[in-house]
């Protein structure tokens, strides 16, 4: 990845915001935004998902507060802001791939609604673009609009039609029951939801829906709103 450094200028990382529910593009509209825009790409749900596997890991139960928080006490996490070079480490262990496991995907809202989880990782998220040495960050997840970076020049909320959503993430999984993989999605929106609202958008916050759009439309739709906010 070739990007000029904010270190060379001095200057904060610009943060674009990005919240949305499962399977509306987040990441992958995210990141080829980044591209675009010569910045770095962090995926937020990386975080929780690394947690709730090391949590997995360790036979803990991530419906239980305590031990999700004993879990998180001995969590050591790194990730990649690179969209060209993504990858997500617990430890030594490299779980990029391990972490989108349904088992993950189902254990994840119980690790993400312990209010002091998502303390801890918003302050990592907020050291990791701060350090991140880039001219700016594509950040994107459930809460980066309103709790993450409220103040962020560029805020978007991407969405799509609850059906659309499950079809493309079906279409990922092929190997999976698209029905189960449609319940499964449906199911952790309607957990993630009572922690956080990520189904409507906050004052000063750009919805877009790609229903309809595919998805270079989708991308030019978010670079639009990145262009209005006029950010140098
Ligand atoms: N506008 C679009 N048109 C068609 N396919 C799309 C569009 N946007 C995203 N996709 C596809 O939909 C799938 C889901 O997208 P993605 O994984 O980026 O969603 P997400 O919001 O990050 O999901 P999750 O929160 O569950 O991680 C991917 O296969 C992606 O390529
Ligand atoms: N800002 C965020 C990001 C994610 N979560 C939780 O993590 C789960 C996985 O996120 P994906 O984007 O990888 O699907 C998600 O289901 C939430 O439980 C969050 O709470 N806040």
């Amino acid at each position: 990845m070739s990007l000029s450094s904010s270190a060379e200028t001095g200057a904060a990382p610009v943060t674009i915001a990005i919240d949305g529910p499962a399977g509306s593009g987040k990441s992958s509209v995210s990141k080829q935004v980044a591209r675009e825009l010569g910045y770095g790409y962090l995926d937020t749900g990386a975080a929780y998902r690394a947690l709730a596997w090391h949590a997995l890991a360790q036979d803990a139960d991530t419906a239980d507060p305590g031990a999700v928080l004993a879990a998180a006490a001995e969590f050591r996490y790194a990730i990649s802001l690179d969209p060209d070079d993504y990858w997500v480490r617990v430890g030594e262990t490299d779980v990029t791939d391990a972490i989108r496991e349904p088992r993950v995907s189902d254990a994840v809202s119980g690790v993400a609604r312990v209010p002091a989880v998502r303390a801890q990782v918003t302050e990592l998220f907020r050291a990791l673009v701060a350090e991140s040495g880039l001219p700016g960050v594509v950040v994107e997840g459930r809460d980066i609009t309103t709790v993450v970076a409220p103040d962020a020049p560029a805020r978007i909320l991407l969405t799509a039609a609850a059906e659309v959503r499950a079809a493309r993430r079906s279409a990922e999984l092929t190997s999976h029951d698209a029905a189960a993989v449609a319940e499964a999605l449906h199911r952790r929106d309607a957990a993630d939801s009572t922690v956080v609202d990520f189904l409507t958008a906050a004052d000063g916050v750009t919805v877009v829906d790609s229903t309809h759009l595919d998805f270079a439309q989708t991308v030019a739709a978010v670079l639009d709103v990145v262009a209005a906010g006029n950010i140098h």
